[in-house]
């Protein structure tokens, strides 16, 4: 995964989620993230997995600029992400898009799905959309235009994670982050939002970061691989390198469960 030119670069990076949240429910004590090394190509794919807890959600959290970095160095075009959000903030949102796992969170449930898209670039681009842009929007991933005057509790989960994808590309961002994004939607429907990601990933030359808990899945969407445990990666690498001869015994051990699950 090292090339000249890597969208984005982490070196030497530490975070530490302290113990700020006390005794709450994910545990009180500190845990720590330390990444010594890892590059993203532009227009890659990149497949983050580990088990729950191993730190993709904290790693891609840094990388979108949502986390600080508490040492180290993590780089976006060549310029530290705290730079960028010192100077140059809104640009940097605008080329980093996440979409999360949960879509009926991502929505406030008193605006209607029309106003719901049109935040991004209200706040980012400081225009109102046309109506004929969002409806652009919605059809890009497959929605008819009368959806915008609904409310979230009105579409389904499927049709819910089609808007937040929408909306996060109306911002047409560098990379997209995309969060276990089907792991909350009916197994129907989990295929039909991947293909939906993978699509639009090509058309619109994105760079797409995929965070899953299932090693199989982002093998067979994304070029790249990177295996996370306890805060540390323990490999990365091309997929079919990773998969076929796997350097670490934690990935085998990834990649025999994964099986075990879907021969159920
Ligand atoms: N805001 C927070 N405050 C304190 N600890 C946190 C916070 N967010 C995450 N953690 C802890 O950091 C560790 C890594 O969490 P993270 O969500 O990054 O892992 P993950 O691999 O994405 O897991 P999952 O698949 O369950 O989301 C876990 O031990 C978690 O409990």
């Amino acid at each position: 995964m090292r090339s000249m030119r890597g969208l984005i670069e982490v070196e030497g990076l530490e975070f530490s989620h302290g113990r700020e949240r006390g005794s709450d429910a994910r545990g009180g004590g500190s845990w720590s993230l330390r990444v010594p090394e890892l590059t993203i190509e532009d227009g890659s794919t990149v497949g983050i997995v580990g088990e729950s807890g191993s730190g993709k959600s904290t790693l891609i959290r840094i990388l979108c600029g949502l986390l600080p970095v508490a040492a180290g160095s993590a780089t976006f075009r060549g310029k530290e992400i705290a730079d960028w959000l010192r100077i140059g903030g809104r640009e940097f949102r605008r080329q980093n898009q996440l979409v999360f796992q949960n879509p009926s969170g991502s929505f406030d449930p008193r605006m209607t799905m029309g106003r719901s898209v049109a935040e991004p670039v209200k706040a980012i681009e400081r225009r109102a959309p046309t109506g004929a842009e969002i409806a652009g929007w919605l059809s890009e991933v497959g929605l008819r235009g009368e959806i915008l005057r609904r409310y979230p509790h009105e579409l389904s989960g499927g049709q819910l994670q089609r808007v937040a994808i929408a909306r996060a590309l109306s911002l047409r961002p560098s990379v997209l982050y995309a969060d276990e994004p089907t792991s909350a939607l009916d197994v129907s429907v989990q295929a039909q939002v991947l293909n939906l990601l993978m699509d639009l990933r090509e058309n619109l030359g994105l760079t797409l970061v995929m965070v899953s808990h299932d090693i199989v899945v982002v093998a067979e969407l994304c070029e790249y691989l990177v295996v996370m445990k306890d805060g540390g990666i323990v490999e990365t690498g091309r997929t079919d390198d990773v998969m076929r001869r796997p350097r670490a015994s934690y990935t085998e051990e990834l990649i025999a469960a994964a099986e075990r699950v879907s021969l159920r």
